[in-house]
């Protein structure tokens, strides 16, 4: 044993002494734990009870000297975070990275795509919508791959694809071969964005796996942001500029694959799969000098107890055990509510909310939006910082209210411009004499929000003049199909073409509920969902319950996205607003019934929180100030045998 170990004994030892505490062992499972509560003032009264459902065990009652117990905190704390897990996690996150990346880049390199391919209005959705898509089945298909081949193999995979997808992407010759690249990068998203969340709470201590978690979402919204400066920096570059906006992710990609190659399996796969002496190694690198034994049993004990848990496959197993079932609806009502709320219907539209508060020039727009996507990512990083702090519940709680309250100040602020919306003044004659329904609006809002039309109009110190509703060119809708708008118009001088908005002065409201948008859905709804379903489903259920709930989160993402058109269409801006807040209401009550609390607690114990009632949670809402900390009695490592309970007093 090392000195350091020695010393780390004696200091502990030394300290329960004089603080009189007791050490536990549970001699079947072999957990060797000092349970405590976390602060001398609800020690008294919650301590023992607290530690007692917890554990699942009674707790020895405990008296505290304030610094000698903050004392030993620091200490457990320093020892319990080897830098391996920081490394681990980051290379996991890469995924992230790519999954915002991918998803992000795909709007500035369209504005180019279609110009160079000539591409029609179909081939558009197809090349983004497929993707996600894609993603949508590989989640899923996910679940059995994570179970049977393990979290790296699946890594390594979805790395895989997202390079091969990015050379496709780079050198297609055609919009065949582009498609075909997005299916292959949607491929790998997927099983990324279900695998990552699943592999990074395996891996860390419980005090750190909330953080560690939202990191990965903090990698996304980062891989939006890159995206988004990419997309500004080679628009300028308009022939073959999409090819490196496509192509960049492959950097990323190949990075994170040759890390995994060097980083371990999760040790509770390799438990699950009876890899047991693998597992012990795994374990005492990723915990550095801890005594892994603890975690090893209940990992193990946890396994066995599953395995006596029945036949059929594993959504099946799941849907009729109450405990499972209750998570799984939790976390695919999370993912669910998550896009209901609309974040990507305000990503992807950013830049027309742009257009409409005054900013006229495509470039400009273009790196606005990045704009947009920083202040996602910023207020992500207010997300990990308060996650371990103030907790999942609280956090998402919190989250929605603003989300559903900045929504409806978006919806007012689309509302306000519609109720003064500019009239059409001037209604040029169509040269090729075609009937078009755009010279029967008399106002800019229903012309605005026929696809087929657009606002042409000259602007004089902030006056309209000679507004008119032409048709949209169905080339390309950054011009009129004909007259002062179009191309072919000498007369472009302080005229100008509004497809899909309209020129108003309510801008402010829009981009000030933008902003209370993305600072309160970003440190909450944007990260919560992925970090809670990754602890909330027990070993044998977790892939699974992953794959479903990332699935769900891609199939609203790509219901939301595709049918906001539509629905602007048929309940103009601010109707659609108003129902994405109407959705977040509907979240908010589901996440106060439904959510427990799953802070601090270690991923085996999690199940036992929702054995009750499902919708029943609102009422243990008093267990939050609790917090359960344990502390090794010993810092020795899987080379001692299993059955040394030497290291017990
Ligand atoms: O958690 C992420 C994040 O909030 C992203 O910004 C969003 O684009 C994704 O759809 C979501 O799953």
């Amino acid at each position: 044993m090392s000195r350091k170990q020695v010393d780390h004994d004696y200091n502990l030892r030394s300290m329960s002494n004089l603080m009189g505490e007791r050490w536990k062992k549970v001699s079947d499972g072999g957990e060797r734990s000092l349970i405590k509560a976390p602060s001398s003032a609800s020690l008294s009264s919650q301590g023992a009870s607290a530690a007692t459902s917890t554990a699942g065990a009674p707790a020895a009652p405990t008296t505290s000297t304030g610094d000698l117990e903050r004392a030993a905190r620091k200490q457990f704390q320093q020892d319990v975070t080897p830098g391996f897990v920081y490394v681990l996690a980051a290379f996991s996150a890469l995924g992230g990275f790519l999954f915002g990346y991918d998803t992000g880049v795909i709007s500035g390199a369209m504005l180019l795509l279609k110009k160079e391919l000539d591409l029609s209005a179909l081939w558009q959705e197809l090349l983004i919508s497929s993707t996600v898509a894609a993603a949508a089945l590989s989640a899923l298909l996910g679940g059995f791959l994570n179970g049977l081949f393990g979290r790296r193999v699946c890594i390594l995979l979805a790395s895989f694809f997202f390079s091969v997808g990015g050379i496709v992407l780079s050198t297609a010759p055609g919009k065949e071969v582009l498609l075909a690249g997005r299916l292959i990068v949607g491929v790998g998203l997927g099983i990324a964005s279900m695998t990552v969340p699943v592999y990074i709470a395996e891996a860390s201590p419980p005090h750190l796996r909330g953080q560690l978690v939202t990191v990965n979402t903090l990698f996304i919204t980062g891989g939006q942001f890159t995206a988004s400066l990419v997309d500004g920096a080679f628009s300028y570059l308009q022939r073959d500029g999409w090819r490196y906006m496509l192509g960049l992710s492959v950097l990323p990609a190949v990075l994170q694959f040759v890390g995994f190659l060097f980083l371990p399996e999760s040790p509770r796969w390799l438990i699950q799969h009876g890899l047991t002496q693998k597992a012990r190694r795994v374990l005492s690198q990723i915990r550095g000098n801890q005594n892994i034994d603890e975690e090893y049993d209940s990992i193990k004990n946890s396994i066995d107890e599953e395995d006596s848990g029945g036949d059929g496959p594993v959504i099946w197993r799941m849907l009729t055990y109450p405990p499972t079932r209750r998570a799984l609806l939790v976390g695919c009502g999370l993912q669910m509510f998550q896009q209901l709320s609309g974040i990507n219907t305000v990503m992807y539209y950013s830049a027309t909310i742009l257009q409409m508060s005054g900013v006229r020039d495509d470039r400009l727009a273009i790196w606005l939006a990045g704009l947009t996507t920083l202040t996602n990512f910023l207020f992500t990083l207010l997300g990990v910082w308060l996650v371990e702090r103030v907790g999942r519940r609280k956090l998402t709680l919190g989250s929605i209210i603003g989300t559903c309250l900045s929504l409806s100040l978006l919806a007012i602020g689309f509302l306000m411009s519609a109720q003064h919306s500019p009239p059409v003044t001037f209604h040029p004659l169509d040269p090729s004499m075609a009937n078009s329904t755009c010279s029967k609006y008399q106002l800019c809002e229903p012309c605005m929000l026929d696809p087929g039309c657009g606002f042409c109009y000259r602007e004089n110190s902030s006056a309209l003049l000679a507004s008119s509703c032409v048709p949209v060119n169905k080339a390309s809708t950054e011009q009129a199909a004909w007259g002062r708008c179009s191309n072919s118009s000498l007369v472009r001088d302080e005229t100008y073409w509004a497809y899909n908005y309209c020129p108003t002065s309510y801008s402010w409201l829009v981009l000030l509920g933008l902003v209370c948008y993305l600072a309160a859905f970003a440190p909450g709804m944007g990260p919560m969902p992925w970090t809670i379903n990754s602890e909330i489903y027990p070993l044998w259920a977790r892939s699974t319950g992953n794959a479903c709930a990332a699935g769900v989160n891609w199939t609203f993402n790509v219901l939301v996205s595709l049918t906001f058109l539509h629905l602007a269409q048929y309940f103009t801006y601010y109707g659609a607003f108003f129902l994405y807040s109407s959705m977040a209401l509907l979240g908010f009550f589901f996440i106060y019934g439904c959510l427990p609390e799953t802070k601090a607690r270690r991923l085996e114990e999690i199940e036992a929180l929702f054995e009750n009632q499902l919708c029943s949670c609102g009422a243990s809402d008093s267990d939050e100030g609790r917090q359960v900390e344990y502390i090794r009695v010993k810092g020795s490592n899987y080379h001692l045998s299993d059955n040394d309970a030497s290291d017990v007093d």
